[in-house]
């Protein structure tokens, strides 16, 4: 029968400094740039109609940078964010600005996996845009051709929620939810799994802001 490995990415393949500091200080000040002139982008004209909805905020470009500032401050993982930040991390990626480090073992785990025949997915609340420059342009070369599918808060939904792990079971085309095992660093996502009948992995590692959780009743896993 046909297994499938689901990733987090922060804080379960890679640092989680590495999303919070080097790529939202990378997307910080490129945000307002990126708006004014990706206007005609429909995918930019979504984002920004989306800001304007969940703030309120009617303003020009300040105003929105200011809203979109304020949730990276506060790490809120909110769809139109995120929809802009793979923009800009896809450019930064492509131009050689980033390159994507994982933890030690996670390269190999991802190989053996493969070569294994386990098929492998990636769900994360960075957007696919983003997660597939982030995979393609990696310290390990590109790592695109271990992953058959990529599922965002856009696309699958909430990460907190169980029904975005029933629709990406169903686009999975897995029949027994049992086949699909999801590797992810917060107790709340992996709740979320188990209720749509996944096999969970707690990731605790040491020095991440999860690494001391209480991952119960999951299996708990130092690395992949
Ligand atoms: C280029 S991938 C960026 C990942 C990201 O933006 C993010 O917020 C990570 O969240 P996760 O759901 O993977 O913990
Ligand atoms: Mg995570």
């Amino acid at each position: 029968m046909t297994e499938w490995v689901v990733l987090d990415i922060e804080g379960t393949l890679s640092a989680t400094d590495q999303v919070l500091v080097t790529l939202y200080d990378y997307a910080r000040p490129r945000l307002g740039p990126w708006i004014d002139e990706h206007g005609d982008d429909p995918a930019v004209r979504e984002a920004v109609a989306q800001v304007r909805e969940l703030s309120g905020v009617a303003g020009g470009t300040d105003e929105l940078v200011a809203v979109l500032h304020g949730w990276m401050d506060a790490d809120r993982k909110v769809t139109p964010l995120k929809t802009l930040q793979g923009l800009i991390w896809q450019r930064g990626y492509a131009e050689g600005d980033l390159v994507a480090e994982f933890f030690p073992d996670v390269v190999p785990a991802l190989r053996k996996w493969h070569a294994e025949g386990v098929r492998l997915a990636v769900f994360s609340s960075g957007s696919v845009a983003g997660q597939v420059a982030f995979f393609a342009h990696t310290t390990d070369g590109d790592l695109t051709p271990l992953f058959e599918h990529h599922f965002d808060t856009a696309n699958a939904g909430p990460k907190r929620e169980a029904s975005s792990y029933l629709k990406i079971a169903s686009v999975l085309g897995a029949e027994d939810p049992g086949t699909i095992t999801f590797y992810s660093d917060v107790p709340a996502e992996l709740h979320a799994a188990a209720e749509a009948g996944w096999r969970t992995v707690g990731v605790a590692r040491e020095g991440e802001p999860h690494g001391g959780d209480d991952f119960a009743p999951h299996r708990t896993a130092a690395a992949l």
